[in-house]
């Protein structure tokens, strides 16, 4: 921690943006920042009273430099030679426990700040709805929170304390030089500023090739992330791209490869000026000065000491003139963050809301219609570029839909691909809110109900049932922590999958891999129903989709699902016609609108869509068979 700045800090203050020193920063950020800062107060005052000590102690070595040389050596006095080495070895040992006891603390300040801003943005962010995380790329989401968190705390650990150290360390080291010799000292400081101009010039250049390293480090990564999950993996075999994805890859690398020598190279001039600058200034000590020592105006101990001072002055100045664009990029850093922490969630849950009636089990669609949200509602402009929202709303996707289920019963959902079935069953547990008419579950507006109560009353079974990387125990307990292992193995079984995972060699502790992807489609949704089955819930939503399955897996899944909607209310997205049949009432939906509704009977005698989509969807080989044979 000495004053001089390390080659760590010139780096970074190369690879700063100096046009950010031209932006903005409400003051409100500037407020915000030091409610942030408040619960570490004390560390971070501690820590301000250390760095000054550390700062204005610079001048300590060469002045016993100059004691040592002038009072010891010249005069040829043995004890003070002793005391001043003595004095110097202390001093060096006392600077670095100083050094640790600051770096210690720096650090627990910087830490607390990640964490604090971590935390909050991680609940923030998971409290959002669901039209956040479709239209939001989360990775690009994740790794640029990642990197403002960073810069967030730096503002608190380097920049603070190399400002402050900075300001102490020119005023002392500057004082001190003038009272040596005025002449010298002058002399040199006309040498800086072309030292500044060299550093401003090459680190508006070197900011411009790291933004684009950036950006191209970002691309690699976005590639790598896209074909190495186990999709993307599998997309790229079954189209057999591996040529293309190679000269991809290697198009997007040459990239960052010549970015990086292009960087090397102007470090490096900027590296140069950093020696030369101060190698000139103390060939100009030693000229001007060593006359004046031979002109008996100036001590030679003198003369040493003004050299080593004037190469800790030098950091420090260059550090200052480069102050503003360091603090304005710590407090952009603040600033996204707080954007992110300010965006509302679309579903909000209203301060006086109650909870779901218990036992609640019906479930109401009252004139709902319903647009997906646009990216006007809800937009991250810090995220503009790097996730690109689609932009515009799509229009009207369900208009005026009306019906009912009463407890127990089972509605089935029927329609052309695009239909918007899938966007009923979001409405249930209010992943979206509806633009007008209302969704009731047990008689209560979801709106005017927690979160929490209304998630309990509904489970899902989605077509692609999401698994954690996870066993399958965790991933069960997921839906029902706590619960012992007969209970896991009860639903199991009831879910037709017991067997299955009794033959695993780790049993409920197997790991089901990225996103259930060692798991069969049939296993996956099984297993889907199983934590369904623990959860337990008064209402049942789920998407039958069959078309992986095998017919003896889907007669499996078939009994699961029994085991899951028996005694439930359930909102079933039908693609079998055992379904349709058994349910109490059928919605036939077209374009965002119910053309049809009845049971099975009613809508085949009815004609028009139904009777289409029957014979399309719902009849293969074997249910016409069935159909002859229960009409003979
Ligand atoms: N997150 C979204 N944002 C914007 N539009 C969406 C979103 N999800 C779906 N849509 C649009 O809403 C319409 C209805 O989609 P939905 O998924 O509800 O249809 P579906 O009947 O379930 O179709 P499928 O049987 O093919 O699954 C489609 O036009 C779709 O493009």
């Amino acid at each position: 921690m000495s004053g001089m700045m390390n080659a760590g800090a010139a780096w970074r203050l190369l690879r700063t943006d100096p046009s950010v020193g031209d932006q903005r920063v409400a003051r409100d950020t500037v407020k915000r920042v030091v409610g942030f800062a408040r619960p570490h107060r004390r560390i971070i005052a501690v820590f301000l009273a250390l760095t000054v000590i550390d700062a204005s102690t610079v001048i300590v070595t060469p002045l016993l430099v100059q004691k040592v040389l002038d009072k010891g050596i010249a005069a040829g006095d043995r004890s003070v030679v002793t005391w001043v080495a003595l004095a110097m070895a202390g001093f060096a040992i006392f600077s670095a426990v100083l050094g640790v006891v600051s770096a210690w603390l720096s650090s627990r300040i910087g830490e607390g700040l990640i964490y604090d801003l971590r935390t909050q943005v991680f609940g923030h962010v998971q409290r959002q709805s669901m039209a956040f995380f479709t239209r939001t790329q989360t990775g690009a989401l994740v790794s640029r929170l990642n990197n403002d968190v960073i810069g967030a705390q730096r503002a608190f650990t380097s920049t603070l304390s190399t400002t402050v150290s900075n300001v102490i360390a020119v005023l002392v080291v500057g004082v001190t030089m003038l009272a040596l010799s005025w002449q010298v000292t002058l002399l040199c400081v006309a040498l800086f500023p072309f030292l500044f101009l060299a550093s401003r010039w090459v680190s508006a250049r070197l900011a411009g090739l790291t933004r684009e390293q950036m950006n191209g480090n970002a691309d690699l990564g976005n590639v790598m992330t896209e074909r190495f999950n186990v999709g993307g993996a599998m997309l790229l075999k079954l189209f057999g791209r591996r040529h293309e994805e190679d000269a991809l890859f290697a198009s997007k690398a040459a990239v960052v490869r010549d970015l990086g020598v292009k960087i090397t190279l102007t470090t490096r001039v900027f590296g140069a000026a950093m020696v030369l600058v101060p190698a000139l200034a103390t060939a100009l000590v030693y000229g001007v000065g060593g006359q004046l020592v031979i002109s008996k105006s100036l001590s030679v101990g003198t003369l040493v000491a003004l050299a080593t001072l004037l190469l800790r002055l030098l950091g420090p100045l260059q550090g200052l003139s480069n102050v503003r664009i360091d603090i304005m990029t710590a407090l952009v850093s603040f600033e996204r963050v707080f954007e992110v922490l300010d965006l509302p969630s679309l579903v909000q849950e209203r301060p006086d809301a109650e909870q779901v009636p218990p036992g609640a089990a019906s479930l109401e669609f009252d004139d709902v219609s319903f647009t997906y949200p646009g990216s006007e509602e809800l937009s991250l402009p810090s995220l503009e570029g790097v996730a690109r929202p689609e932009s515009g709303s799509s229009g009207p996707v369900l208009q005026g839909l009306t019906f009912a289920a009463r407890p127990g019963e089972m509605v089935a959902l029927v329609g052309p691909s695009g239909a918007g079935k899938t966007t009923v069953t979001h409405l249930v547990a209010r992943l979206y809110d509806v633009d007008s008419g209302a969704v009731l579950v047990g008689g209560s507006d979801v709106r005017d109900v927690t979160l929490q109560s209304i998630e309990d009353a509904v489970g899902y079974v989605t077509q692609d049932a999401h698994l954690f990387h996870d066993t399958i125990r965790n991933n069960l307990l997921y839906a029902r922590p706590g619960v012992g292992d007969d209970a896991i193995w009860g639903a199991l079984e009831a879910a037709q999958i017991a067997t299955m995972v009794h033959r695993l060699p780790d049993g409920l502790d197997t790991v089901v891999g990225d996103r259930g992807y060692r798991l069969s489609g049939g296993e996956r949704q099984r297993l889907a129903i199983a934590r369904l089955l623990l959860k337990s819930p008064a209402i049942v939503v789920l998407d039958e989709a069959t078309a992986h399955l095998d017919s003896e897996s889907e007669a499996a899944v078939q009994r699961a699902l029994d085991a899951a909607l028996e005694g439930r209310t359930s909102l079933v997205i039908a693609h079998r016609l055992s379904t349709v049949r058994e349910a109490d009432r059928i919605l036939v939906l077209d374009e965002g609108r119910i053309v049809q509704q009845g049971t099975h009977g009613e809508l085949l005698a009815e004609g028009g869509l139904y009777a289409d989509l029957y014979r399309t969807q719902f009849l293969d080989d074997s249910a016409v068979s069935e159909e002859a044979a229960a009409r003979a």
